[in-house]
């Protein structure tokens, strides 16, 4: 019997209601598979903890995280609480840092029965490869003197190691796709590090021949994920272009509610952490209509880190199943609830035998 342990932390706003809907799936699978077992310890961090204890989380959360096999993340921010940049890098960015967790993985195409806001999706199938420790997101800067004079000042970092890493990266994930890089620059307007990273991109690509490669300015590479989204394979990304690309990837797919999301810790030493790209959605917390299917997706991500792709092909399978029936929430056009599509995912998972096969509704 294979057991991971897993660190739940749900966080904060409808973080609290998809975690716990994935977790439940998540059990669902230990039964389907018969020799993988979860251990989930839940960690009560976010902002509520913050107003009781002064911090995100304690001083020895790291401490605390750091045997567990994988952390499984909800969402951080509760601006009527705390600062949205003391919330972030207490918790979520101070954990992709400390575990160097470099590289941030989200996949964006086409489910079946979600309605693309694009008037005629092709059928695209994507992964932008964000740089996920450095870039823009630095704490490097300050702020001088007062009023009108009054200047701030943020320094971007951008380490050959860190951007050759996201890049090799990205080639060695497209080796086992369409074989096509897209690298996601800014050197017409950013003076230093964008012609640094174009530069390094050439260096890198030099060593795998066998990958196309292309380089957009982020302006028109948005554009084109608009137009003609089925064009791209791997993008690799810096740390603020690749976030900012993977929510509009995960417009076209439909809904920001459905879009996956792992950080990668690529040298072993600390765990990964799997989170949806999604945040808190503090206009719809409480109400039970949060889309579950961004969480239970991200935990097909967390089965695949895990040499489990057979299991976590199942459950998307099941996903797009009840997707394609309809079976949807309000933020993709549905009617029904967190619980609903939970239950309903839950149901057909269950339906299926311990071999993963046989259950007529996955297959297409
Ligand atoms: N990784 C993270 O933890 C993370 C990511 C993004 C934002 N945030 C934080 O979350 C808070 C809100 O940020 P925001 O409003 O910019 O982004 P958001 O992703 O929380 O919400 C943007 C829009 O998408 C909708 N949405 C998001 N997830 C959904 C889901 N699962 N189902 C249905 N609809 C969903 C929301 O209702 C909202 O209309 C802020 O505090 C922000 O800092 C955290
Ligand atoms: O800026 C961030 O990284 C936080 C959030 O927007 C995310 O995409 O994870
Ligand atoms: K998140
Ligand atoms: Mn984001």
């Amino acid at each position: 019997m294979k057991t991971l342990k897993i660190a739940n932390i749900p966080g904060d706003g409808i973080g609290k209601e998809v975690v716990p809907a994935a977790t439940e799936i998540l059990k669902t699978l230990s039964d389907i598979h018969g020799g993988l077992r979860f251990e989930f310890t839940s960690f009560p961090w976010s902002c509520e903890y913050y107003l009781e204890h002064g911090k995100m989380m304690p001083e020895d959360g790291l401490e605390r995280l750091k045997d567990f096999d994988s952390i499984f993340l909800g969402a951080v921010g509760n601006l009527k609480l705390v600062p949205d940049h003391v919330s972030l890098w207490g918790l979520l960015i101070k954990i992709r840092r400390e575990f160097e967790q470099v590289i941030n993985i989200r996949p964006a195409k086409v489910i079946d029965g979600v309605r693309s806001p694009l008037l005629n999706p092709k059928d695209f199938d994507l992964i932008v490869v964000r740089e996920n420790s450095e870039g823009e997101y630095s704490s490097v800067g300050g702020k001088i003197f007062q009023g009108e004079d009054e200047i701030a000042i943020q320094n971007a970092i951008f380490s050959r190691k860190g951007t050759e890493r996201a890049m090799r990266y990205a080639f060695e994930l497209a080796k086992k796709r369409r074989k096509h890089v897209t690298s996601a620059t800014k050197s017409n307007g950013i003076f230093h590090s964008m012609p640094f990273w174009d530069h390094v991109f050439e260096e890198v690509s030099k060593d795998y021949p066998e990958i196309n490669t292309d380089s957009q300015h982020i302006d028109a590479l948005s554009a084109f994920f608009v137009t003609r989204p089925e064009r791209f394979d791997v993008i690799v990304a810096s740390n603020l272009f690749g976030d900012i690309l993977t929510d509009l990837g995960a417009a076209i797919m439909g809904s920001v509610g459905i879009a996956p999301a792992a950080n990668i810790n690529v040298n072993g030493k600390f765990p990964s952490m799997f989170e949806p790209v999604h945040g808190s959605a503090p206009d719809i917390v409480g109400k039970g209509i949060a889309n579950p299917i961004g969480q239970i997706w991200t935990a097909k991500m967390m089965l695949d880190h895990y040499g489990e792709e057979e299991l976590g092909g199942i459950l998307l399978n099941v996903i797009e199943s009840v997707t394609r029936d309809g079976i949807l929430t309000p933020d993709i056009g549905g009617k029904y609830t967190t619980k609903g599509v939970t239950d309903e995912i839950n149901t057909r998972l269950k339906a299926i035998d311990k071999k993963g096969n046989n259950a007529e509704f996955i297959i297409k």
